[in-house]
């Protein structure tokens, strides 16, 4: 292995250090992603209780990832504007609010499928 190799190798390692350095960070500290963690762990439950087939589990895994991401992306755009403008201000508001609309946008989707998952199970 060359030095430069070497280089890219040791980069990407501490890259994945700091990304699960922020995974700790919102697992640990932010009650949103808290929530979002203990509704996956129900609904694996319930996959499991009911059997679901593996194309579910692929949507059910999906939806889930789906608001994680969207969460922790709203996270940071509310730790971001907090940092540039902590006073009220109506755009900071304004930014905020789309954030957490993408979070709605995700949280729809993750109920819809959750609807055509467990509906035709429970009716
Ligand atoms: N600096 C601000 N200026 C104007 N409006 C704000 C400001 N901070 C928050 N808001 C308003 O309050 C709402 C909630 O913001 P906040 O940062 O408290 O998010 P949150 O969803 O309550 O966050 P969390 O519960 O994850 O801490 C925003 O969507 C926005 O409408």
């Amino acid at each position: 292995m060359n030095h430069q190799e070497n280089g890219f190798i040791k980069g990407r390692i501490k890259s994945l250090k700091f990304a699960i350095k922020g995974v700790w960070f919102l697992i640990s500290t932010e009650h949103s992603i808290m929530v979002q963690l203990a509704i996956a762990v129900m609904v694996t439950f319930l996959g499991w209780w009911f059997d679901i087939s593996t194309i579910e589990w692929i949507f059910q895994v999906f939806a889930i990832g789906l608001i994680l991401v969207a969460e922790s992306l709203n996270t940071c755009i509310e730790k971001l504007c907090d940092f540039i403008h902590i006073d009220y201000n109506k755009k900071i508001g304004f930014i905020k609010d789309i954030a957490a609309g993408a979070v709605t946008f995700a949280a729809i989707t993750a109920i819809i499928i959750g609807l055509i998952i467990y509906l035709p199970k429970i009716l």
